[in-house]
């Protein structure tokens, strides 16, 4: 059960911290994970050239990798700044965007686990399958899943990789392989914004910045989505103005906000 002091104290502390959170991401999302990074309080970069991001790892609070639009430079660069950040003991949040669609993806996804060992992995059902079970073929970045079917491979996936591995979807789940969290906040419409869930990959990595309790951070960071979503969407006529009234809402989202919206 998601202790809501511990969620306050930590939101307080990206506020007041402002961690830095190098993000090599995807080019449909930069522009929407880092204003909502900036929303919330934390510090984000944007950096996935090889000549750079050792450097720009060494200096961060946590490392999200995201694979959306990969390609080999990229790849190459995200395996330097996560080696980097696993030396350093530096929270990584990895998103593995249309793991199973394609051969490439999910060689990319195995290899980023097994080298990088990321601390938390966030990923919507199929893409959480897909993780486990390499027969298992996905449609491109959307779930064909729901989060519920997807929570036995969640819970394998986390022992065997000793991530924190968080399932998207109506229900959000947060599991180290032995204690499930759950956020029932949201609205449907969040899945109609394309990068909801990279927003909430980079959220949860600033909530890792700050929390050294993993399963807390991860559990956090997507009951700040959840909440933040449901309140904007209830103000939004589509998903055009619920991009923009995320943001707002999350700039503006108090501890009030929080104790009265959140549905463990
Ligand atoms: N049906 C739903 N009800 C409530 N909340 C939802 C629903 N679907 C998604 N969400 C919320 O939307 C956010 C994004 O989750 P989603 O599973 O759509 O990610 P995703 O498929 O990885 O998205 P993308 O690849 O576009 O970034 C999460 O915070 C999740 O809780
Ligand atoms: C639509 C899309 N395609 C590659 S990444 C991305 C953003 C949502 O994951
Ligand atoms: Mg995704």
């Amino acid at each position: 059960m998601i202790n809501i002091e511990h969620l306050i104290r930590d939101l307080n502390l990206i506020r007041k911290q402002s961690p830095l959170i190098h993000n090599i991401t995807n080019y449909v999302v930069m522009n929407n994970t880092a204003n909502a990074l900036l929303a919330i309080g934390a510090s984000p970069v944007m950096a996935h050239s090889v000549d750079e991001v050792e450097e720009m790892a060494v200096i961060a609070s946590s490392l999200v990798i995201n694979i959306g639009t990969l390609e080999a430079a990229w790849v190459e660069a995200m395996l330097i700044a996560g080696k980097t950040a696993l030396t350093k003991s530096t929270p990584i949040v990895f998103d593995p965007v249309g793991a199973g669609a394609t051969t490439y993806r999910s060689k990319v996804c195995k290899q980023l686990i097994e080298e990088c060992k990321p601390s938390i992995i966030r990923g919507n059902a199929s893409e959480i399958i897909a993780l486990l079970d390499t027969q298992a073929q996905t449609k491109g970045v959307d779930s064909t899943n729901t989060s519920d079917s997807a929570l036995n491979s969640a819970k394998a996936l986390a022992l065997q990789t000793n991530a924190v591995v968080v399932i998207s979807g109506e229900t959000d789940y947060i599991t180290n392989g032995a204690t499930v969290e759950t956020v029932k906040n949201g609205n449907p419409m969040m899945a109609k914004v394309t990068g909801m869930g990279c927003t909430a990959t980079a959220i949860v990595g600033a909530f890792s910045a700050v929390n050294k309790n993993l399963l807390e951070a991860a559990a956090h960071g997507m009951a700040v989505m959840g909440i933040t979503g449901e309140i904007a969407a209830s103000i939004s006529k589509g998903n055009g103005s619920l991009q923009i009234n995320f943001l707002d809402t999350l700039f503006n989202l108090d501890e009030e906000a929080i104790r009265k919206n959140i549905k463990p």
